[in-house]
């Protein structure tokens, strides 16, 4: 039963949630973050982001989607920066498209990420900060680098809403916060 999920609390910006839990393989459960619909945590997180990333030299937001995609708009919206979403599956107005694939902790099989052939010139030769809801195992974020990489862009920063795992491994990333992952 739904109701009786546990949950995990989170705080942003002086907007409080709590995050079902869901085992994503056997033994190992983690917080789902989604903020689609979420409008108040949407723009909180962005509105937080934006404080964290005033003072960086970027030209252009990146993330991957789909559940950071209304954290980006918003982002772009707070930044003034315009943003690029990479797509997961391959469509003919994508033309000449850049990819490159992942495994998320979420999904747990290969997914594809695809720069459109139309933000090719939003990457080449500029400054990117990636951004993500959830940085957890890291693979979309490679993902996202390598994309950056083939397409000739910069890397300025990387930015997450949360880290999930071993903090010690993103103590690079501009994070609002970390969601730890819970183990029998
Ligand atoms: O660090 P990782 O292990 O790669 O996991 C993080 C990614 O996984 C989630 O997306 P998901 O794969 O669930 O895709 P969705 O947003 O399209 O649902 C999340 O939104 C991140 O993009």
């Amino acid at each position: 039963m739904s109701e009786n999920r546990e949950t995990y609390p989170i705080e942003i910006g002086g907007v409080k949630r709590n995050l079902r839990l869901f085992e994503i393989k056997p033994g190992l459960k983690i917080a789902i973050l989604n903020i689609l619909g979420d409008t108040e945590l949407v723009t909180a997180s962005a509105k937080e982001l934006a404080k964290k990333l005033a003072d960086k030299d970027y030209d252009v937001l990146v993330t991957a989607e789909s559940k950071s995609i209304p954290l980006i708009h918003a982002l772009s919206v707070e930044t003034r920066k315009p943003y690029v979403v990479l797509r997961k599956d391959y469509k003919i107005y994508m033309g000449d498209a850049i990819q490159a694939e992942t495994l998320s902790i979420t999904t747990g099989k290969p997914q594809t990420l695809i720069l459109d052939e139309k933000d090719k010139a939003l990457i080449k030769g500029k400054k990117a900060a990636i951004v993500d809801d959830v940085i957890s195992t890291g693979s979309t974020l490679e993902g996202m680098r390598a994309i950056l990489e083939k397409a000739g862009g910069q890397i300025a920063l990387e930015a997450a809403i949360f880290t999930e795992g071993d903090e010690s491994d993103w103590q690079e990333i501009i994070a609002l916060g970390h969601l730890p992952v819970f183990t029998d």
